[in-house]
Parts: C-alpha cells; sequence; structure tokens
C-alpha cells in the first residue's frame, strides 16, 4: 500500500501486541494506571501533542439536541479505531469534530495537537484524509477520476485551472492503483459502481499524505464481494506501520478489518465502551449499545453479530 511515513516513529507492531488495561472509562492504558484520559503525566497534564485526537468533556448539542455528550476520546499516531454504534449514535457527529467540520458546543478538541477554535482549519484539513458518502455526493460526475484524487492536494473537488506537477499525478496514479482501480482513472467519476467510487475516494483521502484517515461507513452500499474486497485493503492499510492513524465509522462489526486496534462503542451520544478491539468487542457491550440480544461470534480475525432468539 502506497503511504509515506511522516517522519514520525511509530511502534505498531510492539502496541498491538501491549497488554493494556482499561480504566474506568474503558480507555485503554499503556502503563496500567488508571487515569482520566490515559494519557495525562505524572503532574496530571494532558500532552496532547503527540496525540491525532484528543477530545476532553465534548458535547454537541444542535436544535434542542444532545448529539454527543461529555465525550472523552483519544488516538494515538500508530492506532486504527472503529466506531461502531445504531442509527443517530453520534457517530457522524464524532467524525465532523475529528476532521475540523464542526466544533463542540462544549468541551476542548485537539487534532493533531492544534486546538480547535485557536487553529486555522485550512491548514489542518489537508493533514486530515476524510472519506464520506457527504463528500461523494459532492464530486461532480463528469470528472475524471485521475482528477478527482489529485485534486486533494489543493482541498478542491472538480480540477479547474490547478498544476499539478508529475509527482503529484504518479502519486494519484499509485494510490488509484494500491486501491484496485488504476484502471479507471480515466474514467468519469459519475460512471463507477459504488465500491469503485469508494475506493477512488479513499485515494483522495491519502493523496495529501494525512497523518490520519477518517473513513465514515466506506462498506455502506458495497455487495459482499465489494465488502469483503474494501476489508482486505483497509486491513492492508491498517497493518502498514507506514499508514496514517485510522478512525473507521460503521454500523457492523463484519466491517471491522483485520489490523484495527481500537473500539469505541457509540449509543445516544454517549459512549458505551472504548479499548482494545479484543475487550471492547464483546456481546454484552454490542447488546448494550444495539439495545439487543446479541452473540457475537469470532472465526479467524474477523467478527460476526446476530440477534439471539
Ligand atoms: N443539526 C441538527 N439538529 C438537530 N439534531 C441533529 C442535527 N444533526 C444531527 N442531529 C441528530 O443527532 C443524532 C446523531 O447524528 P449522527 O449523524 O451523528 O448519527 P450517526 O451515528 O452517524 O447516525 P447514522 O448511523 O444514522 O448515520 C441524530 O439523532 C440526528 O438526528
Amino acid at each position: 500500500m502506497l503511504v509515506r511515513n511522516n517522519g514520525a516513529v511509530t511502534d505498531h507492531g510492539a502496541k498491538q501486541g501491549a497488554v493494556r488495561e482499561l480504566g474506568a472509562d474503558g480507555h485503554s492504558r499503556a502503563d496500567g494506571h488508571s487515569r482520566a484520559d490515559g494519557h495525562s503525566g505524572a503532574d496530571g497534564q494532558v500532552d496532547v501533542t503527540d496525540l491525532v485526537v484528543h477530545m476532553a468533556d465534548v458535547t454537541v448539542r444542535r436544535g434542542g439536541n444532545t448529539l454527543l455528550d461529555t465525550i472523552g476520546w483519544s488516538v494515538e499516531l500508530d492506532e486504527r479505531w472503529v466506531v461502531l454504534g445504531p442509527n443517530g449514535a453520534g457517530k457522524t457527529t464524532l467524525l465532523r469534530l475529528a476532521s475540523a467540520e464542526m466544533h463542540p458546543s462544549s468541551g476542548v478538541v485537539h487534532l493533531l495537537g492544534e486546538r480547535l477554535g485557536t487553529v486555522d482549519v485550512f491548514e489542518l484539513k489537508p493533514r486530515i484524509g476524510l472519506c464520506s458518502s457527504a463528500l461523494a455526493v459532492r464530486v461532480p460526475p463528469t470528472e475524471k477520476v485521475a482528477d478527482v484524487v489529485v485534486s486533494a492536494g489543493y482541498a478542491v473537488l472538480g480540477r479547474w485551472r490547478e498544476n499539478y506537477d508529475q509527482l503529484d499525478t504518479g502519486r494519484a496514479a499509485s494510490l488509484l492503483d494500491a486501491l484496485g482501480v488504476g484502471h479507471l482513472a480515466e474514467r468519469e467519476f459519475g460512471t463507477l459502481s459504488e465500491g469503485e467510487r469508494k475506493r477512488a475516494l479513499i485515494a483522495r483521502a491519502l493523496m495529501t499524505d494525512p497523518e490520519m484517515l477518517l473513513l465514515d461507513e466506506p462498506a455502506a452500499g458495497l455487495d459482499l464481494g465489494g465488502r469483503e474486497d474494501l476489508v482486505a485493503r483497509l486491513s492492508g492499510l491498517a497493518m502498514d506501520p507506514d499508514a496514517p492513524a485510522m478512525v473507521l465509522v460503521t454500523h457492523h462489526v463484519e466491517e471491522i478489518p483485520p489490523g484495527f486496534t481500537h473500539a469505541l462503542l457509540l449509543r445516544e451520544g454517549g459512549v458505551v465502551a472504548q479499548g482494545l478491539v479484543d475487550d471492547v468487542i464483546t456481546a454484552e457491550n454490542l447488546s448494550a449499545t444495539f439495545n439487543q440480544n446479541l452473540e457475537l461470534q469470532r472465526i479467524g480475525d474477523r467478527f460476526f453479530a446476530r440477534r439471539l432468539g
């Protein structure tokens, strides 16, 4: 998979193998100590500079509704998170905060070490790759697939008169190849199937060599083969130590790609559980999240769930 390292030192493999203790809030602890957010030092101060995302007491209210309620969540550079929850749980709202698309009503959000509200989001956004259906519908249908990818460098949708050098166009082509849609580079975006669009948009999200990749329901609308292909590609990306931190939103445990290290379960704007995938993805936690009596199966490195009775 074609991703460049950002120069940061990662210990992905080591971190995945580490045993972490879950704290009172369900967040994993690298050192076994119970701390408010898992990232504060001995003096109680949170060092946000080495965190990709840090949210403290974050609440989002809109039109009399509480979309997110006092959320505490941190993502490190070498972590790959899956965010699971039923319709309306607040997953997209969480991702909109993490992509600097919105600000919290209260609480503090740091992204890539910068505090939302005090940083120019136009400088921040190119450092964050985002793939969502909201973005997909904004792509002009007649746009050439290669241009959909390369234009991410200018944070525009729809190529106009920008000049791209060979390095840019070469990187766009390599990313499309890596996602299995290189042969579609000259096609109009509007002629692609749902699965092909998803893969082209992931290539676009990776174009700027982001420090964080956010994927909002990338497998939605895909058939079984398309889903399995995407899960395998995301798994490859997750296991690449040079890949950015990743956050994947989904409704289905079947869509958790092997290699994803952490999970956050949301229900009605609140956190049900968060921490290492193996600790969090349990029948008990899923039943509480989806308000159903669920049975969970693990086959190899994949999860499958169904209702009991
Ligand atoms: N501007 C708004 N005003 C009032 N309520 C809103 C607003 N935007 C979102 N909501 C509500 O907030 C809740 C959370 O929305 P959000 O899109 O984050 O959920 P989600 O978990 O992504 O849902 P889904 O899985 O259906 O995409 C929903 O009940 C939604 O109706």
